[in-house]
């Protein structure tokens, strides 16, 4: 039976913080105490407008954590010289819109397949893992196949807005027969976004998968139980489903 490892972002740390300018909470901090809890990474997205990780973070975490970085960035060419300075572990390349509350899809690497290819390309010269941030249809799998990119990260966030039981159970279904076609194609398969600790299960019990990066739900639940309680509650979530699927 194949590990679930978890990544959190901590993101939202930087939210509050940044509420009122202050140097609390830190962002650093927090991934120390997230790595004791039993994170296995650490994932951030910094993004164009800078409205909760700041540069700042991004290298002093470089430079502290003890598990790996993964950087969540857009594909341009700011953030791929940063990529290439910082020189995290790995690298997600996400879609990226000022206006959005939050990441709202998948990256159109089938529609951009030539810059995303080079951006892939740039990347790997630096020795940085590439993740490509998709919704799991097979015509973005098979794009992100052909960038070269080892990791794909299949976006969960319509599973987790569903409004009904049956539209999560159908997001659920295609999730899985992404994952699954996007393994086949020798693709290293991660998931993320909107999973929270009543949703997680059934997304951790899909065998192929090897990481879920999460991290809304952990910074909110952190709020009443503390950060170390957050991600061990999270993680051992994780592992029950994987486990539960693994006896049958
Ligand atoms: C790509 C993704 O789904 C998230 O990791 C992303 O970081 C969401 O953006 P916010 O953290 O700004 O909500
Ligand atoms: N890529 C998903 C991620 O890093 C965290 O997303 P969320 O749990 O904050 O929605």
């Amino acid at each position: 039976m194949k590990d679930i490892l978890l990544g959190v972002n901590i993101d939202h740390i930087a939210t509050l913080r940044n509420a009122r300018g202050t140097s609390y909470p830190d962002p650093v901090h927090a991934a120390d105490i997230a790595e004791r809890a039993g994170a296995d990474g650490i994932t951030v997205h910094l993004r164009e407008d800078r409205r909760h990780i700041k540069d700042r973070d991004v290298t002093l975490l470089a430079q502290t954590i003890n598990t790996r970085l993964n950087l969540e960035m857009a594909v341009t060419e700011e953030m791929l010289a940063i990529a290439e300075q910082v020189k995290p572990t790995f690298c997600c390349l996400v879609p990226e819109k000022r206006e959005e509350l939050t990441t709202e899809g998948g990256l159109d690497v089938a529609g951009n397949l030539s810059r995303m290819t080079d951006a892939c390309q740039r990347l790997a010269e630096a020795n940085i893992l590439v993740s490509l941030f998709i919704d799991g249809d097979e015509r973005q799998l098979d794009a992100a196949k052909a960038t070269g990119a080892p990791y794909i990260e299949i976006h969960t966030g319509h599973y987790a807005d569903a409004t009904s039981e049956a539209e999560q159970l159908e997001h659920l279904a295609q999730i899985r027969r992404g994952v699954e076609y996007a393994d086949n194609l020798g693709l290293q398969v991660n998931a993320g976004h909107g999973l929270h600790y009543h949703n997680v299960k059934p997304i951790a019990a899909i065998p192929q998968l090897i990481e879920l990066n999460i991290g809304h739900a952990i910074i909110a639940r952190a709020a009443f139980d503390g950060l170390h309680k957050a991600v061990a509650d999270m993680r051992s979530l994780m592992q029950e489903a994987r486990l539960q699927a693994y006896i049958g």
